[in-house]
């Protein structure tokens, strides 16, 4: 079974593409299961190194989406891309639009080890 520290670098880390073509989303979404059963609505693929994300733990702590103290703010920005579903897109088919930016990130963090920690959640970018 994958931990969430597997699950969040399979739903988000994408370190080796710089630039993004329009199908990018279309294809990624795909590629890293999150079109089955139903069409993952939202998702933001980071084109950093791990170490660049997992350094985020030691940076701005932030209250997250659900209320945990356990976010933190990237005190630069970052590479990503967002995939939102196209309106009209019908499950099986996942139609996404893809956009590029580049916007500080919030992530959850936990400790697997003492002082070594792991990203588990992506909250979200401003
Ligand atoms: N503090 C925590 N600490 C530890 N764990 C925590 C914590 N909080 C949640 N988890 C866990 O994380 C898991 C999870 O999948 N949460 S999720 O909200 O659905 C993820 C969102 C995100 O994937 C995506 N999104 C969204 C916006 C955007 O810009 N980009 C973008 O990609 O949409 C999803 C839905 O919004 C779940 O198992 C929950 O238990």
């Amino acid at each position: 079974k994958e931990s969430q520290a597997e699950k969040f670098q399979r739903q988000h880390m994408d370190p080796n593409t710089s630039t993004v073509t329009a199908s990018y989303c279309n294809e990624m979404m795909k590629r890293r299961s999150m079109t089955v059963g139903r069409c993952k609505p939202v998702n933001t693929f980071i084109h950093e190194p791990l170490h660049k994300v997992e350094a985020i733990c030691s940076q701005e702590n932030v209250r997250c989406k659900n209320g945990q103290s356990n976010c933190y703010k990237s005190s630069s920005k970052m590479r990503i891309t967002d995939c939102s579903l196209k309106k009209g897109s019908k499950y099986p088919k996942c139609d996404y639009e893809t956009k590029q930016l580049q916007k500080s990130i919030i992530v959850a963090c936990t400790y697997k080890h003492i002082r070594i920690p792991e990203t588990v959640h992506f909250d979200g970018s401003v």
